[in-house]
């Protein structure tokens, strides 16, 4: 499929999409293509990415694109081919995986994830840019960015980064609820450690402008400790279950719009705005180095910065304790499938 638009003076940057067939992608495409995440004047060429069972369904993607009509889309390659799927893109978010069904942990996908991460890594490093940003969805999700990156020595493993930002707008939305005020008005909720139900959801440096227009930290603002050390925290972990037992499928909507927020926030900057990315650990914090550990971030220039500086109290050291294990113990798991 071609749409040439002349006006459009930029050059195309060319986007994959893995799991183009699958749910979470049916939204993201929409996002990516309408300008929210590259800009609104940075033509693409959509890469779709599915395997051949799905080739059908991933035809039918195509004609809706086309029926879309989106100004800055230039052209799809839709395939089932990794190798074209990955040549010359810039980005890439990482979505096709087997998701978990009701009473599975993440980390029950490992094994069978793994190996695809392990794949794609190698594609990376063989077919795309050396620059190429690239974000894994699929899950278990800081772990199979780990293993994309070590399989991609030739591209600097701070453009790899897995996706936490879900569970950040999962933690400023429960927030804005029980403050009664329009998300927006809630700021610097920070996800720590694993996109699983050992996440820190950490509300410690968060503030809120309240219905009155004070500008409050949260915990003053909501003024339950109970309710924040508790509740909230279990909400927060165990939100992704909540949405699979409801829907008998896993997020798809929100996951596509938090993917969106954080490649956009990556590539066009954050203005000084924390938000939460799995990233590289450097050991920051006192956590686990060379594990893809969720931190608090800025974005400028196309990089991500730690925050730093941030006071840990003993509460929060125990649970980036706890969450930082889980990421060692599934690193090693990780690395003997992929050498099995
Ligand atoms: N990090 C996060 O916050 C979240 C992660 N997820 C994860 O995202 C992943 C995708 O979820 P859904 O779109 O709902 O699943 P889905 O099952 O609807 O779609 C997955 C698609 O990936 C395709 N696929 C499988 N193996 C592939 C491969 N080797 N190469 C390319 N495509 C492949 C499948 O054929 C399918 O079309 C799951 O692992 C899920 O657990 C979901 C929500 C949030
Ligand atoms: O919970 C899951 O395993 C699937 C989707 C997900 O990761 C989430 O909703 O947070």
């Amino acid at each position: 499929m071609k749409i040439r638009l002349d006006f459009l003076q930029a050059e195309p940057i060319r986007v994959l999409i893995t799991g183009a067939a699958g749910q979470i992608a049916y939204s993201l495409i929409y996002m990516v293509s309408s300008g929210e995440v590259f800009g609104k004047d940075q033509p693409i060429i959509l890469h779709l990415l599915d395997i051949p069972p799905m080739t059908k369904v991933l035809e039918g993607v195509c004609m809706e694109i086309n029926d879309c009509a989106l100004p800055i889309v230039r052209e799809v390659v839709a395939t089932t081919n990794v190798a074209e799927a990955f040549k010359d893109i810039s980005a890439a978010f990482l979505v096709g995986a087997m998701p978990r069904k009701q009473g599975m942990e993440r980390k029950d996908l490992l094994s069978a994830n793994v190996r695809i991460f392990k794949e794609q890594g190698q594609a990376l490093d063989q077919h795309a840019k050396k620059d190429v940003k690239v974000l894994v969805v699929g899950n278990p999700a800081n772990t199979n960015a780990l293993i994309c990156s070590k399989y991609a020595p030739s591209i600097p493993k701070e453009n790899f980064s897995a996706m936490t930002r879900l569970d950040q707008n999962r933690g400023q939305s429960q927030i804005a609820v029980r403050c009664g005020v329009p998300i927006t008005n809630v700021k610097n909720v920070i996800i720590w450690g694993n996109h699983s139900s050992t996440q820190y959801p950490d509300i410690n440096h968060a503030e809120v402008i309240t219905a009155g227009g004070d500008k409050k930290k949260v915990r003053d603002a909501v003024n339950d400790d109970a309710w924040l050390n508790d509740t909230f925290i279990s909400t927060v972990q165990k939100r992704g279950a909540a949405v699979i037992a409801a829907r008998g499928l896993s997020s798809a909507m929100s996951a596509a719009k938090a993917a969106s927020d954080h490649m956009r926030d990556w590539w066009q900057g954050t203005d000084g705005r924390w938000v939460s990315m799995g990233v590289f650990s450097d050991g920051s914090y006192g956590t686990p180095a060379e594990v893809m550990y969720s931190f608090p971030v800025t974005c400028a220039n196309k990089k991500w910065t730690i925050v730093q500086g941030l006071a840990i109290d003993d509460f929060s050291r125990q649970k980036l304790d706890s969450t930082g294990n889980e990421l060692m113990e599934e690193r090693g798991e990780a690395i003997a499938a992929c050498e099995a």
